[in-house]
């Protein structure tokens, strides 16, 4: 996970953008930060899902949690905070696109990972599409998003075939209303079963099956699709979101450059983690230069910061 959140630049990016701040390659300490603050968070979530059930744990847990999040959201603010007037809104921005947006973006990438290898025809595809579209002497760039049809269609595959939110988020009814017959008093709880509508087998056939052919049929089921959520509330970091996975799995770490590849163990399970947030569980696997050209040109781009 650290390897994702730092090497991925998943983290880099956020932190960079949300502070300012130029991220430590290893054990850096508001990455240790922000893993407390998800930890607790997305095993809460889990453990205490209903939140609302009345019970002495629930209290017990945000009592730890407090200093957690107060934490999270200080310590990186205090870096910065020469440049912000200091008021709360101002520490919880920056947080917010911090937590929001790095480990959800470091769950689709494993996910990406973890279908590289268990799908390796995919991989082939894919890699023969960027090295026909755009050669081997030079690494994609956005510019080639609509030239890579293929690779759009993994990257959207990446996003319904494992759910880094399963779940969506929740939304409490305002006003009693009838839904499909069913009466929803106001006042109730609403989650949202995201990875039910996409893994539903009348709209996606075989929904476990990691499959980037779906999306190029002319009767592919529209996208962008609730995997960032609903309404006025939606992710607001979807489109960076989007340019994030795309510039990792495309271009500086992965397909253009890397055969992603199962160790001499053979292919790791699939599966994941349960909570808020779901993670690929920890597996091991190769990923090495697809040439010495390819080599080259990833170190070029690390040497260029
Ligand atoms: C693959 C990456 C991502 C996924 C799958 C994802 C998914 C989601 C989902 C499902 C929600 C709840 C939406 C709702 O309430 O209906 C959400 C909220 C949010 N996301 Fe993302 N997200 C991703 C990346 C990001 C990034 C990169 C950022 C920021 C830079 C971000 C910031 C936020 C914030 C601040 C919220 C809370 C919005 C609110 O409650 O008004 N997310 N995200």
């Amino acid at each position: 996970m650290q390897h994702f959140r730092q090497k991925s630049m998943a983290g880099q990016v956020i932190s960079s953008i949300a502070y300012g701040i130029d991220m430590l390659p290893e054990n850096d300490p508001y990455v240790a930060d922000a893993e407390n603050l998800l930890r607790s968070a997305v095993t809460g979530t889990t453990r205490e899902m209903p939140s609302w059930f009345p019970g002495a744990r629930y209290k017990r847990y945000a009592r730890e949690w407090y200093p957690i999040v107060v934490g999270a959201v200080k310590t990186t603010y205090d870096k910065v905070k020469s440049k912000l007037d200091d008021i709360w809104v101002a520490r919880a921005i920056p947080a917010s696109m911090y937590l929001g947006g790095t480990d959800t973006t470091v769950s689709a990438l494993q996910t990406f990972t973890l279908a590289m290898i268990l799908y390796p025809e995919v991989q082939r595809k894919a890699q023969a599409e960027i090295d026909r579209v755009v050669g081997s002497s030079r690494l994609p760039d956005f510019s080639d998003q609509d030239a890579l049809p293929y690779v759009q269609a993994v990257l959207k595959g990446v996003s319904r075939w494992h759910l880094v939110t399963p779940l969506g988020a929740p939304r409490k009814v305002i006003v009693s209303d009838v839904y499909e017959g069913y009466y929803i008093p106001a006042g109730s709880i609403i989650i949202p079963n995201v990875w039910g509508m996409m893994h539903d087998p009348a709209v996606f056939a075989e929904p476990d099956r990691f499959h980037p052919e779906r999306w190029l049929s002319p009767d592919a089921p529209a996208f962008p699709n609730p995997v960032f959520g609903f309404g006025a509330r939606q992710c607001p970091g979807r489109v960076l979101a989007r340019a994030s996975v795309w510039s990792n799995i495309v271009g500086i770490f992965k397909l253009a450059a890397f055969d992603i590849t199962p160790t001499e163990d053979g292919p790791p399970e699939e599966a994941y983690t349960s909570g808020a947030i779901s993670y690929v569980k920890p597996f091991r696997c190769n990923i090495l230069p697809r040439s010495t050209v390819a080599a080259s040109l990833v170190r070029a781009t690390e040497s260029d910061g």
